[in-house]
């Protein structure tokens, strides 16, 4: 299916390590999850939302599109800076037309929660790649709130829900560690009369619970058990417009700063990062391999911590990175998986079955970038171990990204650290999360052909 903000056509890639260091200083594009969610909550509010630093990727206009289809005014003053005339929490209307969210699983997700909530019916569909994507795991909690699911076989898209405008509230334990999903009941909950709850057996990124917080809604947050916690939330809160400032994403900023920790001789700052502690996982496990990553200014930005980062390439060692600390890093496997290959000796990265319904069966595909770059790689399991080379990547091969930003991205950045040319099939869906990513690269000296 073509549609508007579809990545148009295949580009393919060769990369080869750049004659001299990468340096210079950065900013990436604004993290992607609260650039969903200020769309959403912003399009639920009273009033007007002014909002700067919103990532411009294709997943986020999908929301963007998604959110003008049910009624709220989305207007585009200038590069990141958006305003949003919401239509509160009872003011969205029918849609005239399927909504098509791409490739883009919070989009899909987190939006079920809000149409399985309001009093009409609606259509999703996404790509192919989304398209293939469970469903269920929202649908199964939100069958709850009286709203009718219609899916195709195995709980996919494209979806058909018939919402109730009047739901329960929810109470729901989450069987997978998904933000994606807590956000959903959390957001089917504004529409209900008193407490929805949710428990997280393990803590997943807390973005909703933040943001709605700014937008006036009361949430309280307990810690359960080792590392869990309960959200409990208050129905029909009144949401009031407010200004939102998106922070640099880690999980863009987490391919710039690899590459400069494995191109010998490179220095490379990342201003104005995000550094909420439930996604900086990334970060522990390469300090735990021996990186160097300065942390800098740190300080609260749109109520979100923010620190400038700078990484400077040196050697690394194998890291055993638990099962626990998945959720904190879960889009960051597969370049971690590069700065492993790199690395002295052997590292586990553990409990990665959620790297299975991602873009692509993330597991199986960053196994495939590996090896056909010359990597021992093992899966045991839900374990990925990784045989480092100890600096010298041999490279050679060509990646299949399937649709998937994050393989696209990991393969360039193994491409700049490899003894031969690594060879990418399609560099188009990069544009989802990190418009602009080549050019960026570029400015720091990656030499990567257009
Ligand atoms: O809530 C979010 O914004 C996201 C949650 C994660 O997905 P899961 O909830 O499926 O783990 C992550 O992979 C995705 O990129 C963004
Ligand atoms: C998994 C990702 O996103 P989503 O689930 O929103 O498609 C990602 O960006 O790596």
């Amino acid at each position: 299916m073509k549609t508007d903000h579809a990545p148009s056509s295949v580009r393919a890639l060769t990369v080869t390590a750049p004659r001299a260091p990468l340096s210079g200083s950065v900013h990436v594009p604004g993290d992607k999850s609260i650039s969903h969610r200020s769309l959403m909550f912003s399009a639920l509010a009273r009033g007007t939302t002014h909002i700067t630093g919103l990532l411009e990727g294709e997943d986020v206009l999908r929301t963007a599109d998604a959110m003008r289809a049910l009624g709220a005014s989305i207007t585009r003053n200038g590069p990141g800076t958006w305003t949003v005339q919401g239509c509160g929490l009872d003011g969205l209307g029918e849609p005239a037309d399927v909504l098509d969210m791409g490739n883009s699983g919070t989009a899909a997700r987190l939006l079920s929660g809000i149409l399985a909530s309001h009093g009409f019916t609606s259509v999703m569909t996404g790509d192919a790649s989304l398209r293939g994507r469970p469903m269920k795991r929202v649908m199964d909690p939100l069958a709850a709130t009286g709203a009718t699911f219609l899916a195709r076989r195995g709980g996919r898209l494209p979806l058909a829900i018939a919402g109730n405008a009047n739901p329960p509230p929810l109470s729901y334990r989450l069987p997978v560690a998904s933000a994606q999903v807590k956000s959903a009941v959390l957001l089917a909950g504004l529409n209900a009369v008193g407490e929805t709850r949710v428990e997280e057996p393990v803590a997943t990124r807390d973005h909703t619970e933040n943001m709605l917080r700014h937008f006036g809604a009361s949430v309280r947050v307990e810690p359960m058990g080792a590392g869990g916690r309960v959200i409990t939330l208050q129905g029909r809160p009144d949401l009031v417009a407010c200004d939102i400032v998106v922070p640099g994403d880690p999980s863009s900023a987490a391919f710039v700063l690899v590459a400069a920790l494995l191109v010998p001789g490179s220095r490379v700052s990342v201003p104005g990062v995000g550094l909420n502690p439930l996604r900086t996982g990334l970060f522990t496990s390469l300090r735990e391999m021996g990186a160097d990553l300065v942390i800098s200014n740190e300080r609260v930005e749109g109520g979100e911590p923010v620190g400038d980062i700078t990484a400077t390439a040196g050697s690394l060692h194998g890291v055993d990175v638990p099962a626990t600390r998945a959720p904190s890093m879960i889009d960051e496997y597969p370049i971690l998986a590069v700065a492993a290959a790199h690395a002295n000796g052997q590292s586990r990265f553990r409990g990665l079955e959620e790297l299975r319904v991602k873009e692509s069966d993330r597991l199986a595909a960053t196994v495939a970038l590996l090896e056909a770059n010359g990597i021992r790689v093992e899966v045991v399991g839900d374990d990925m171990i990784v045989h480092g080379t100890g600096g010298v990547i041999p490279g050679g091969g060509l990646v299949h990204t399937h649709m998937d930003h994050r393989l696209a991205m990991s393969a360039i950045i193994m491409g700049l650290a490899a003894a031969r040319p690594v060879s990418v099939d399609d560099t188009a869906f990069i544009d989802t999360s990190f418009p602009g990513f080549v050019t960026l690269m570029n400015s720091i000296g990656a030499g990567l052909g257009a």
